[in-house]
């Protein structure tokens, strides 16, 4: 029943909107990690047309492919939106960079290209808020973990040089994106990762894929065949899109909103990227369904713009009500970094390590000549490959008990926005309720260090804030201003309970391990800063509420929580749409969030299948 399957032109991505079919089966919005692992899965079988809309633009440049240092393309303004958060109440008033992949690709093509799993409980814990029979748990998302990554081990040379523990068994060998370590490490993590042993209750977990809490190595985004990104535009559009005349691309096109008649999504409006107004609009018909997948900044700014969002908000906006749904643009999570203190290890036998690839030209040549040689070397280092993932007992043995006390007993709208809706409220106190219990868990991390392997080191990120943020339209221009976004860092007075206990015990893992015989002097804050009125005013002015890792804004939770999709990713209130990105992603897992976000992407691409 898709004549359209028939006869596309065989194009990768289509020169001009004059191409575009009146109609597609599916429109998906926004080509990014979770938009082509989608748009991969439902044109494989060719049955279906599909068309994908990408406000960036398509680039294979070095700075998306090339993977020394990690995330090259962070700095490249042709591949990334930019632009600044409402001021910080909590961080002096500080905006933050708000910050994201534009292109084809998406996030996964400029990220740091650490490959991290959360824990199971994480997993479980978003089924929990629909019961005990949901499908939403770490059993349930495991054959979609496999299935996402094909999973490349170590050498077994560099496994037993560094006491690598790793099992191909929590991994696939099919897909197109990979997981794959480097040539090399830098010696001294060999020293860093032995250090967890010297602080009680840290495990080492069989693979960093086991859902476990502890220190372990991890792999990274890389496609260890050409030593280039692997990433969603890679394993899921480069190729394929050719043999494929059911799928069709267009770039630089920023989607405005989705049209609903009667209570059915039926239509995309998009202009072009440059556009400044809606007089070029153009508008695409979806026979099946339409898909969100513009990521957890801009799917609820599409949504809100479309006419589903919170009521009061969309009424300031004088944009009309099509559902009033309270959940979109709340819930706003992210995980904060510049926690814990940084130090300098002052004397240091291991040569070279992270700082040689930075400092030393020498050094810098030789990798290049190497690299060039064979594809081996420093230069198949991405930004990070072990470090610790660990709980609150571990980090506060003497006050979690308390710290999880005092969290549970809040108010759950206390520290939410004054004037959040009785659903939000409601499903805050689902999450606190579950939160609080992954925080008694000796298997749920909250605290992360990870290790870069130089003279230098202690980067710490904050894996479960408890503080909710919001995305919203800009009232006065809601379809081409960048939406208003507020971390609210802080807000929640469990957030610094938390981190207060980082500081200490990031000293006690530099200073009271087998790593203090390296003479460890600390840089910031600074050995003076102890008190814990001072430590505070020192992550105000420093902490960053964001690792670029933003989710919740179109939860998957019940609807009387607040949720905005199901189950199965539905949007409550509307026909034929769905979201499928980070932002039904109800709670931060304890880890970073790409891989996460293909297993969410490769479930959701069975879930619509079964309906269509
Ligand atoms: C700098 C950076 C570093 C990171 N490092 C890591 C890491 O090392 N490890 C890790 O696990 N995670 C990391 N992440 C997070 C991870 O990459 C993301 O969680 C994940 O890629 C998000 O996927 P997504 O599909 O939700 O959104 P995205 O991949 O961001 O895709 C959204 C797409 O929608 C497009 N879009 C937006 N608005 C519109 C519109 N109006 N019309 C049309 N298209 C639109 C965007 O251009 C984008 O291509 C990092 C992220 C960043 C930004």
């Amino acid at each position: 029943d898709s004549p359209a399957a028939r006869y596309i032109p065989r194009s990768k991505i289509l020169d001009k909107t004059d191409d575009l079919l009146p109609e597609y089966d599916f429109i998906i919005i926004g080509g990014g990690t979770a938009g082509l692992t989608v748009a991969d899965r439902l044109t494989e079988g060719l049955e279906y047309s599909v068309l994908v809309l990408e406000r960036g633009v398509f680039q294979n440049s070095s700075s998306v492919t090339t993977v020394a240092g990690g995330g090259q393309g962070l700095f490249d303004p042709t591949l990334t939106f930019n632009f600044n958060s409402v001021p910080q109440a909590g961080l002096n008033n500080r905006s933050i960079a708000v910050y994201g992949g534009m292109i084809l690709g998406g996030s996964s093509g400029v990220n740091g290209m650490q490959v991290l799993r959360g824990q199971k409980e994480d997993y479980n814990r978003w089924g929990s808020y629909f019961g005990p029979s949901s499908d939403w748990s770490w059993e349930g998302l495991l054959p979609y973990f496999k299935k996402a990554w094909n999973f490349h081990p170590p050498s077994v040379e560099l496994a037993n040089e560094f006491d690598m523990k790793y099992d191909a068994s929590y991994w696939g060998n099919t897909s197109n994106v990979h997981a794959s370590f480097p040539t090399m490490f830098w010696p001294v993590l060999k020293m860093q990762m032995a250090a967890f042993q010297d602080i009680p209750g840290v495990d080492y977990p069989p693979d960093s894929g086991s859902g476990k809490a502890g220190a372990y190595w991890h792999p990274a985004s890389v496609d260890p065949g050409t030593v280039l990104r692997s990433f969603a535009r890679s394993g899921h559009w480069d190729d394929i899109n050719l043999e494929r005349p059911n799928y069709h691309t267009l770039t630089e096109q920023r989607v405005l909103k989705i049209a609903v008649q009667g209570n059915r999504a039926t239509s995309v409006i998009f202009v072009s990227a440059n556009a400044t107004d809606q007089s070029q609009a153009k508008s695409v018909k979806a026979r099946k369904e339409i898909i969100m997948a513009a990521g957890s900044i801009h799917t609820p700014q599409i949504l809100q713009a479309s006419g589903i969002g919170p009521k009061k908000l969309l009424k300031e906006a004088g944009v009309p009500l099509v559902v009033d749904a309270p959940g979109v643009g709340s819930n706003f999570q992210d995980q904060p970094f510049v926690v814990a203190p940084t130090f300098n290890f002052t004397t240091f036998p291991f040569h070279p390590d992270f700082y040689d690839m930075i400092l030393n030209q020498t050094f810098i040549a030789e990798a290049r000549a190497q690299f060039k040689k064979d594809r081996t070397g420093p230069l198949t280092v991405s930004s990070g490959y072990c470090g610790s993932w660990l709980p609150l007992q571990v980090i506060a043995p003497e006050s979690w008990e308390d710290i999880v006390e005092r969290y549970e007993s809040q108010d759950p709208a206390a520290y939410l926005p004054s004037n959040s809706d009785k659903a939000v409220i409601a499903g805050y106190r689902a999450q606190q309720k579950a939160l609080a219990k992954s925080m008694r868990s000796k298997n749920s991390a909250l605290y992360n260090l990870f290790l870069r392997g130089g003279y230098e080191d202690g980067s710490a990120v904050y894996l479960h804030p408890t503080s909710r943020g919001t995305v919203q339209i800009n009232r006065s221009d809601p379809f081409f201003s960048p939406p208003e976004v507020d971390y609210r860092a802080l807000s929640n007075p469990t957030d610094l309970d938390v981190l207060l206990k980082f500081t200490p015990f990031t000293r006690k893992y530099f200073l009271e391990t087998r790593l203090r015989t390296l003479n460890p002097v600390e840089l910031t804050p600074g050995a003076n800063v102890t008190a814990p009125a001072d430590i505070e005013a020192w992550l105000r002015s420093v902490m960053i509420p964001s690792s670029f890792h933003p989710v919740g804004t179109a939860a998957m939770m019940p609807r009387h929580l607040g949720g905005v999709v199901d189950e199965e990713l539905l949007v409550y209130g509307v026909q034929g749409l769905r979201v499928v990105d980070a932002s039904v992603i109800p709670d931060l897992p304890g880890s970073y969030t790409q891989q996460t976000v293909y297993a969410i992407a490769e479930k959701a691409a069975d879930l619509i299948k079964r309906r269509a």
